[in-house]
């Protein structure tokens, strides 16, 4: 059970996050939604450990991950894919993989590069993984070839495939559709459902709102930093104060923008 209780963070003036709180227990898909601005990749990145709260607490069966750093969440199942997070365009797609894999069991990057020889049975290991986690998102057989040559739906599947090498038992998926072309967004949507039906937990921030519907078991909506729904798909995208959120953040455009009008006619 992941447990985010009363958690706050505010730039200068701006609440970020306001006493947000979420429990979500093992195995369930939760989406998180709302508008431009209301807190989605600033809640994220405090369950990863990329933002410290000014106050509450992020828990993982009752483990407090406050003082950790994002390497010790890693290490204990906490696995974060940014909002337009990089790949290394240099490396091979295997070797993208095997970052992720060395940043759970090593330092992280100068140990998958140099591969110093006493680790070489640990090496093999961290490429069999890696090609597991490879064949789990259905690129292996683009193992050999330079990350940068991927079309974009395949470099979303390679930052997939890498969180997975660190093994998480809790996933985060911070806008992992954006950009994407209508197929390549169906096979994520189907790769995002896989995941969850073979046991992973994940959380979803997606502003597709139609893609958080048909996957979350349960949405939580934010509007302004502060949590104004919780729910099944039905319940919140009819929840009056939800539609009006997404139609008051700037009208008519920017409801279009947030899939907002999705919600509203539904
Ligand atoms: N590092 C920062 N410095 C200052 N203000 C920030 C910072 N990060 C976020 N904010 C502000 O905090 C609020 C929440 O931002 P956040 O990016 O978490 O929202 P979001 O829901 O992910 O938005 P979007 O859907 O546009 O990605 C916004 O008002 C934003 O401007």
């Amino acid at each position: 059970m992941l447990t985010i209780d009363r958690v706050s963070k505010h730039f200068g003036g701006v609440y970020a996050n306001r006493d947000v709180s979420m429990e979500v227990p093992d195995g369930e898909l939760r989406g998180v939604i709302g508008p431009n601005g209301a807190g989605k990749s600033t809640l994220f990145n405090l369950v990863a450990g990329h933002l410290r709260p000014d106050s509450g607490s992020v828990s993982l069966d009752g483990r407090p991950l406050d003082r950790m750093p994002p390497h010790v969440r890693a290490r204990h199942g906490v696995a974060i894919v940014f909002q337009g997070a990089r790949l290394f365009p240099g490396m091979t797609v295997l070797e993208n993989v095997m970052v992720g894999a060395h940043a759970r069991t090593h330092g992280g990057l100068v140990a998958a590069v140099v591969r110093p020889p006493s680790q070489r049975r640990q090496e093999r290991e961290t490429r069999e993984l890696a090609e597991r986690c490879l064949a789990r998102v259905g690129l292996e057989a683009a193992a050999q070839q330079p990350a940068a040559a991927l079309p974009l739906g395949q470099q979303r599947r390679l930052q997939v495939a890498r969180a997975l090498a660190g093994q998480p038992r809790v996933l985060l998926l911070d806008e992992p559709a954006s950009g994407l072309r209508a197929g390549e967004r169906t096979d994520l949507t189907d790769l995002v459902r896989e995941l969850n039906a073979d046991g992973m937990t994940i959380l979803l921030v997606e502003h597709d709102v139609g893609m958080v519907t048909s996957l979350a078991h349960r949405i939580t909506v934010l509007d302004l930093g502060e949590v104004i729904a919780d729910g099944t798909p039905a319940e919140v995208t009819t929840d009056p104060r939800v539609i009006t959120a997404y139609l008051g953040a700037g009208g008519q455009h920017a409801a279009q923008h947030t899939g907002a009008q999705h919600v509203a006619h539904r």
